[in-house]
């Protein structure tokens, strides 16, 4: 049963306010709860809770009996499977046949690789003689930052959520987590299923509501917090980054991609096919990891489009519990104008519409939903804003390219340098055009493969910092250096 109340989590309390916004549902713009903002007063009692619970029990608990609970919430998580995916399709509208493969399992892996991680890792030693002919030992130790900002975005609410706080916790630290206004299910019932396993009050904090003036900047701006951590958009980053350099802050930050996709003739063509039209229209659009660009060496250009323009035609745009269903609709009104202001953009600045480019017919109350047509474009000259922008929606324009050279030239022309997926079947020139981009995570033939032990994080505007494997731990440890004379 979804509730129709959602409130904050605070001092392992849910926690109400005198000010609530609403939660719609994406499929059909209907609201579906009541959501209770916070306000100052409750960002500070997070903040202040989750300073007590590190002087509290989590501050004085062995590693083991930490890592024991971590385990006991990935159960738990996985015993409510069916809740959450319940909870996260209600917000953001996306197939159930997607979320319980990616979002919900993921949910519970991102505690799971953090608690084995902080198990096993080992640290620095060296020994070094002294003057007086003794010698002294060094060892690097690990302990928590403090209390962690962490500010989520919508497309993947639990996904993206606890891949921060799987790491924040499993180092030591407690956290005060703000969801995005669009989705704030799943947080807030990962503050049922902390309660149930026994986390110590205050680990896990929820502060519902808004960016500028409201939750976030309230909880970016609290003194209290040690470092943030941030997914969203870059110019959200930049906001958040100036309120980090406050008290000198640490900040990590993962932020937009205008992903490039490289296809070369001698590729694995039906691979190439499904990895594309996956890395465009997964989570309809929705991914930072995404591809909105396609660049495909000319000889197999004309069959790509056409491949292209099928596989997206194929598509059954439609409601979470549909099995049929490969795409869902757009995360919000707002964002359904932002994209088909470029459906319509790409028009003007001369595109070639493959394929969609508009709004697909749904019955009755869903005709009210944020649905948007799987849109393919050709014939863009590399200046244009459908080229340059991120657009956050499910299309792509397709180019052709003769040259490596060229195309590493326009794939890197871009202001973003998040990801790349490079099809061929030729493994030395896909070493050397993975090494040449200018991004944080290049796949060949392949697209979201994710080994959590590996870096995460975007290039030039794409990000600061990396996460995931021992790079989480740079970001959620202190690493201190013991030095003992012997
Ligand atoms: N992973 C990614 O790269 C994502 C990129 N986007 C891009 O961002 C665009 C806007 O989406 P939004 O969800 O509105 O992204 P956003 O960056 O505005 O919001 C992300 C989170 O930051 C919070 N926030 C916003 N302003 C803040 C402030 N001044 N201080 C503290 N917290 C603040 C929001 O409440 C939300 O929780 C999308 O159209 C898309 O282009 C959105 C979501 C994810
Ligand atoms: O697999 C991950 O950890 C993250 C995937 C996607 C994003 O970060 C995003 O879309 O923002």
């Amino acid at each position: 049963m979804l509730a129709d109340k959602i409130l904050n989590f605070i001092d392992g309390e849910f926690v109400a306010t005198d000010k609530w916004f609403d939660n719609r549902t994406p499929i059909s713009n209907a609201v579906i709860g009541q959501v209770a903002e916070a306000g100052k007063a409750e960002v500070d009692a997070a903040v202040g809770a989750a300073r007590a619970a590190l002087k509290g029990p989590w501050g004085t608990m062995t590693l083991a009996r930490r890592v024991e609970l971590l385990e006991a919430l990935v159960a738990e998580i996985n015993n409510r499977f069916d809740e959450f995916l319940e909870a996260e399709c209600a917000d953001t509208g996306k197939p159930k046949s997607l979320a319980s493969h990616i979002d919900i399992p993921r949910g519970a892996a991102n505690f799971k690789i953090f608690a084995d991680m902080v198990k096993n890792v080992p640290s620095e030693f060296f020994e070094m003689a002294t003057p007086d002919g003794s010698s002294c030992i060094n060892y690097g130790y690990r302990g928590p930052v403090g209390v962690i900002g962490v500010i989520c975005p919508w497309n993947l609410p639990l996904l993206l959520m606890t891949w921060k706080v799987g790491p924040a916790l499993a180092c030591g630290n407690t956290v005060v987590v703000k969801p995005s206004e669009e989705t704030p299910r799943t947080a807030a019932l990962l503050g049922e299923v902390m309660n149930k396993v026994g986390i110590p009050k205050g680990v896990y904090n929820v502060v519902h509501g808004f960016g500028a003036n409201s939750a976030g900047e309230f909880l970016t701006s609290h003194p209290g917090v040690d470092a943030i951590t941030f997914t969203g958009e870059t110019r959200t980053g930049e906001i958040i980054m100036k309120a980090a350099a406050n008290g000198s802050r640490p900040v990590s930050l993962e932020m937009g991609g205008k992903n490039a996709a490289i296809v070369f003739a001698d590729c694995d063509f039906d691979a190439a096919i499904e990895g594309t039209l996956r890395s465009a229209f997964a989570n309809c659009g929705q991914v930072c990891l995404g591809t909105e660009r396609v660049y495909v060496e000319r000889p197999i250009f004309d069959k790509f489009v056409a491949a292209m323009k099928a596989g997206a035609e194929a598509m059954k745009v439609g409601v979470p519990d549909d099995p049929a269903t490969s795409m869902g609709p757009l995360i919000s009104k707002e964002h359904q104008n932002k994209v088909l202001s470029y459906y319509r953009l790409a028009v003007e600045e001369g595109a070639t519409v493959v394929s969609g480019g508009g709004v697909p017919e749904m019955a009755g109350e869903l005709s009210e939903g944020c649905w948007v047509q799987p849109t393919i474009w050709t014939g863009l000259p590399e200046s244009a804003r459908v080229i340059k922008e991120e657009i956050f929606g499910p299309c792509c324009h397709i180019a052709p390219f003769d040259t490596v050279e060229e195309v590493l030239e326009k794939a890197n022309d871009n202001q973003y340098g998040l990801a790349t997926a490079i099809w061929t079947t030729n493994v030395s020139r896909a070493h050397r055009v993975a090494q040449k981009m200018e991004v944080g995570i290049a796949w060949v033939n392949s697209w979201f493969l994710r080994d959590l032990r590996t870096p995460f994080g975007g290039s030039k505007q794409s990000g600061i910092g990396r996460e995931g494997g021992v790079h989480s731990l740079e970001f959620y440890t202190e690493l201190k250096n013991i030095c003992i004379k012997l």
